[in-house]
């Protein structure tokens, strides 16, 4: 606290309700007068989820692993067919299970078979989580010790090693085996992000895309597909970029689209769209090198052209556990990089040469949010 704060009526009301739940006999009252027994079951059930998450993630992991929620996506399945697909005895599959079903992923049916519940229907249904899924392992093993990932914030981890430009003074370089697993993870997963960001703002206004640090080219496909008469660019390291020319090509989109391979913080970039995106991009590096990346897109655009800015951000209410737990974290170990609110984003573009800055809403904003700039 500054010397300068003073309390409001608000910080004084939490600061008492603090100290009163920190009261043993307070706790014990609340949780047997019928009044405050539910709201003390709701916070109870709330911390154990905190206590206990991670459990409960290794439980949908293993799911994952052995693919028990695909033996369903036909239709139930009894306990000794799942045993049989998923190669486990059926005591283990059974734990297995009733594990599931107390997620939500899967529900019982008659006749002692089992079938997909609604989480277990969303998450089969959505290939891009299923790799997060499997990717978060490495994540896992960072997060084994975080006090040391707060204290040291430069020895390589398991996330700095695999986003191989968070760290590489010469991402140009990088080869193609390098840079094939992130790209293959970020394809998958624009599943849940090109939809939000074309339907909160649809480029039909525009001629001419360019998707800086736009991976293997999924933002563009989905981009193309939608809009008629558009063309698209996707500029990023040269490996990802030929990985990028692959994936348009076979497509079907020859003559939509074109690929430029560079360095974004250190090459100029084409000055051939009417609108520019960054999609997953500045939260990943850290101030100073987000805004290098913004004068560099600037440049790029002539006055009245859009920008295009899509990413969770922090704060995002309603959302803070993806923003500021999942992403603040995620980036802490890979080593770059910070999620950002809505408004050190806009002061961010109003420092690099942007105005008439608005957010159009998405659907989910925990999964992304948008905010569109015009070059002034
Ligand atoms: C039909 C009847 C009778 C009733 C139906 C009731 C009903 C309407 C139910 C709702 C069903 C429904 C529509 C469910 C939909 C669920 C969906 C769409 C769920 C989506 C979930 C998405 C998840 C969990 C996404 C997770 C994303 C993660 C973890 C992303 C990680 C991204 C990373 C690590 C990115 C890295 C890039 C870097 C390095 C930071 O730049
Ligand atoms: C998190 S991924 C996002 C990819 C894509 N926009 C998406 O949302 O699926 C970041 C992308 O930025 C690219 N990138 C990182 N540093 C770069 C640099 N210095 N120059 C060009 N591209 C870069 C990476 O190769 C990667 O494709």
């Amino acid at each position: 606290m500054t010397d300068t704060a003073r309390d409001t009526f608000g910080d004084r009301f939490r600061d008492w309700r603090a100290r009163l739940l920190q009261k043993p006999a307070f706790i014990r009252w609340a949780t047997r007068f019928p009044l405050t027994r539910p709201l003390s079951r709701q916070k109870t059930r709330q911390l154990f989820d905190l206590v206990a998450g991670f459990v409960y993630t290794q439980i949908v992991t293993t799911c994952v692993r052995v693919k028990l929620l695909d033996q369903m996506a036909d239709g139930p399945a009894t306990l000794a067919d799942l045993s049989r697909a998923i190669g486990l005895d059926e005591d283990a599959t059974l734990r297995l299970v009733r594990g599931a079903q107390a997620l939500e992923l899967i529900s019982p049916r008659s006749g002692g078979r089992y079938g997909l519940d609604e989480l277990g229907a969303a998450l089969l249904a959505n290939p891009g989580v299923i790799a997060m899924i499997e990717h978060h392992q490495l994540l896992y093993e960072d997060l084994r010790d975080p006090l040391a990932l707060l204290k040291d914030q430069k020895s390589p981890t398991a996330l700095s090693r695999y986003w191989a430009y968070a760290q590489s003074g010469a991402p140009n370089g990088l080869e193609a085996d390098a840079v094939g697993d992130y790209s293959a993870l970020m394809a998958a997963s624009q599943g849940f992000i090109s939809d939000e960001v074309l339907d909160a703002y649809p480029l039909a206004r525009h001629q001419r895309l360019m998707d800086v640090g736009g991976g293997e080219g999924r933002f563009a496909q989905a981009a193309l597909e939608r809009t008629p008469g558009l063309h698209a660019t996707v500029f990023d390291l040269p490996a990802v970029a030929d990985r990028a020319r692959h994936r348009l090509g076979s497509a079907g989109l020859a003559g939509r689209f074109e690929t430029a391979g560079g360095d974004f913080f250190s090459d100029t970039l084409p000055q051939s769209a009417d609108v520019i995106s960054l999609v997953r991009i500045l939260h990943d590096h850290d101030d100073d090198k987000a805004l290098q990346l913004l004068h560099q897109v600037r440049a790029a655009l002539d006055v009245g052209q859009t920008l295009l800015v899509a990413e969770p951000m922090a704060g995002t209410s309603g959302a803070q556990k993806a923003g500021d737990a999942y992403f603040g974290f995620y980036l802490l170990a890979m080593r770059s990089g910070r999620p950002r609110t809505e408004q050190e984003l806009r002061d961010f573009l109003q420092q690099t040469g942007f105005g008439r800055i608005h957010s159009p809403r998405t659907s989910s904003p925990l999964l992304t949010r948008v905010l569109i700039a015009l070059a002034v």
